[in-house]
């Protein structure tokens, strides 16, 4: 069942068209991210969504009541919504223990306080911070104080917890340890989650589903594995690879119900779906590409421009005649730069799109 529905919403700042059509449904339980680069709407959303925000038109349902109507200026007010909210700052109160900012939202409501000691505890616990609970929030990291702020929000037990790049301001280590806290906060609560950010890793490792938003639109909706083998676009695609996924031009012909392509790859054959206008964008991933120091059949020969080790993993940046082509590889490897090595890949990895629409047109089997 959708928990939160969102049909044909717009909104606009001055004469900017922000949100254009927004059509989206989340699923009770759903840890749902709002992927995009900087500006493309999300947060817009997300505050919709909280009821920070009067849609221009449009209908938000949540828990199958009409809380925002555009059109007929229907608005609730965000308490009323049944949700909690988490922002990139914290936004702790510098004079009140870690006891007293956790427990005001339960204080506000009249319940008694044993039980208030005991909820609190146990968001706190929840957030591996209970032994800080006396604290004041200048005595914390920035961790900590974002740990606080998360068990401010679950300690109501919210249906729905609404994050706002909240992990934004940590450095690289925090980010990743919270990242697992996050996931298993979800687990063990059960809470549906809709989460903002820009960083695609924080979306694919903890997501159910992400949205893929660009220039104000979602332009699609899937699991991570999905969006990740399988993006809709080529603008997409691009977004989505990190690094660069190689993209590379073809010729293209039905060849006996199949798509035979041919280019600096050589001849390749797909399954195929939708139209194709001749001119068609090979997707290959640079995991997916095997590098090896001596021919085999098949393979097709590059040069090494140049090797970059990242510790765990490296990237090799190759030249096929004169197109680039990166390939990653897990562990330490060292190749010569200007040596010659030879190249292949499981072509069932590789997603084709129609050069003119910029749709996929050939698809992973995931
Ligand atoms: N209060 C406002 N007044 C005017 N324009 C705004 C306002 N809030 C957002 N915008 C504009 O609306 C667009 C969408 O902004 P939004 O914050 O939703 O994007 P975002 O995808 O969350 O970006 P980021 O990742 O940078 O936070 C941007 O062009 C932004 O400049």
């Amino acid at each position: 069942m959708s928990i939160i529905q969102l049909s044909n919403v717009n909104q606009y700042f001055d004469k900017n068209h922000v949100l254009k059509q927004i059509n989206l449904e989340v699923e009770e339980g759903d840890f749902m991210t709002f992927l995009g680069p900087s500006g493309c709407g999300k947060t817009t959303t997300l505050r919709i969504i909280a009821g920070l925000e009067k849609p221009e038109s449009g209908i938000v349902t949540i828990q199958g009541k009409i809380v925002d109507h555009g059109e007929m200026h229907v608005h609730a007010a965000p308490s009323a919504r049944g949700l909690s909210l988490v922002f990139q700052s914290y936004a702790l109160w510098p004079h009140m223990t870690i006891f007293d900012n956790v427990s005001f939202g339960l204080e506000v409501k009249k319940i008694p306080k044993a039980e208030i000691r005991k909820k609190v505890e146990l968001a706190l616990e929840k957030m591996r911070i209970r032994d800080l609970i006396d604290r004041y929030p200048s005595e914390l990291s920035g961790g900590q104080q974002q740990r606080v702020a998360i068990a401010r929000a679950i300690v109501t037990e919210p249906k729905i917890l609404l994050l706002d790049e909240p992990l934004s301001n940590l450095d690289a280590k925090l980010r990743i340890e919270m990242r697992t806290e996050l996931k298993r906060l979800h687990r063990d609560m059960k809470t549906t989650i809709i989460y903002v950010t820009h960083d695609q890793v924080e979306a694919l490792t903890m997501s159910t589903k992400i949205a893929l938003f660009f220039d104000g639109k979602i332009v699609q909706v899937d699991t991570p594995r999905g969006l990740y083998r399988n993006p809709g676009t080529l603008q997409a695609a691009d977004f989505i690879g990190n690094p660069s996924i190689n993209l590379i031009e073809a010729r293209s012909v039905e060849a006996e119900g199949m798509l035979r392509t041919t280019s600096s790859l050589g001849q390749l054959d797909f399954f195929y779906e939708g139209h194709q206008s001749g001119e068609v964008v090979l997707a290959l991933k640079p995991e997916d590409i095997h590098i090896s120091r001596l021919p085999s059949e098949g393979a097709i020969p590059c040069q090494v421009y140049s090797v970059l080790p990242a510790g765990s993993e490296t990237l090799i940046q190759l030249q096929q005649g004169d197109r680039g082509l990166l390939a990653k590889t897990i562990g330490e490897v060292d190749y010569e730069m200007d040596s010659t090595v030879w190249i292949s890949f499981p072509a069932d990895k590789i997603n084709v799109y129609d050069k003119l629409s910029e749709k996929l047109i050939s698809k992973n089997r995931i």
